[in-house]
């Protein structure tokens, strides 16, 4: 059986044109647009991801403004930055680069976005739309599985998918858009008994879980669909959550890098351009 190896690269290309489209509009009609990137500490992954964002946007003719907040920074700290930033007219989006340090609460700040410059979807407003199928937009790295998911043409109504983790950004969004898709979904945590088990019942497996090479070929079903989140930084460069050799099992998978992420940072931008 040979196997497709699911590049993000062609998927982020076919969205980037129609972007270009809408922010070349809104700066002829005047429009100030900018994304602000918001981290706090240094999570590795989040600084790959920044660094990322900050070149695509300057390719698309965004703006950008980088809000760094040092490590020990108290959540009305961060909540006192993001309401600057809702209030401020040239932003046009705001990301709340996730997970935040443990003592600043990442759902309180999710809640103080405005929930039109909410690019991620954190606020309540934006997840409880999600949650009954009116949302204005999903988080972006949900939304990039899905891209590559529909964009390579694989089938879901009916399928099994598990989706590894549980995260606000990440593994609750992406399960609920697999439903909307009449996908029987499986969500599994870090409390999921047997869990290598359940994978192994998954026609489709959605890696989300933030441990490298977490998923082995033993845990995957012979032609699986398996959709790599992860983003770990190795002292070996940037690794997924699913284990190399697991693409000699899967019928298609993606890689890292140049899979889920390259596609996150275009709905990223999709999202900015949306809201013109
Ligand atoms: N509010 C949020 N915060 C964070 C998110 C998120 O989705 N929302 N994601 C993580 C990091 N992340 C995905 O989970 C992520 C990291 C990196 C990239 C990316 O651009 N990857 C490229 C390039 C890699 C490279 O430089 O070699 C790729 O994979 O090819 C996207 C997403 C952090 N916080």
């Amino acid at each position: 059986m040979e196997t497709l190896m699911m590049s993000g690269r062609p998927v982020a290309d076919a969205c980037k044109e129609q972007i270009k489209e809408k922010v070349e509009a809104a700066q002829k009609a005047g429009k100030k647009v900018a994304l602000a990137i918001v981290t706090v500490g240094e999570d590795p992954a989040s600084f790959v991801y920044r660094k990322r964002l900050l070149k695509i946007t300057e390719s698309l003719g965004i703006g950008s403004r980088c809000v760094e907040l040092p490590g020990i920074a108290t959540t009305a700290e961060v909540i006192e930055a993001v309401r600057k930033l809702n209030g401020d007219p040239e932003i046009a989006g705001i990301l709340p680069m996730m997970p935040m340090p443990k003592q600043v609460d990442g759902e309180a700040v999710g809640a103080a976005l405005a929930p039109e410059k909410d690019m991620d979807c954190l606020s309540p407003a934006n997840g409880g739309a999600l949650l009954i199928g009116k949302g204005r937009w999903a988080a972006c790295t949900p939304r990039a599985c899905m891209a590559i998911l529909k964009f390579y043409k694989i089938p879901l109504d009916g399928k099994h998918a598990v989706v590894l983790g549980r995260s606000n950004v990440v593994g609750k969004p992406v399960a609920l858009l697999l439903l909307q898709e009449n996908c029987t979904v499986t969500v599994c945590h870090s409390h999921t008994k047997n869990l290598p088990e359940l994978v192994r019942q998954a026609d489709i497996v959605v890696a989300a879980i933030g441990k490298a090479g977490f998923v082995t070929p033993d845990m995957v079903k012979p032609g699986a669909v398996v959709v790599d989140v992860g983003i770990n930084v190795t002292e070996n460069g940037i690794v997924g959550d699913v284990a190399p050799e697991v693409a000699e099992k899967a019928s298609a998978f993606t890689p890292v890098p140049g899979g889920v992420g390259v596609v996150s940072n275009v709905m990223m931008m999709d999202a900015v351009a949306r809201n013109l």
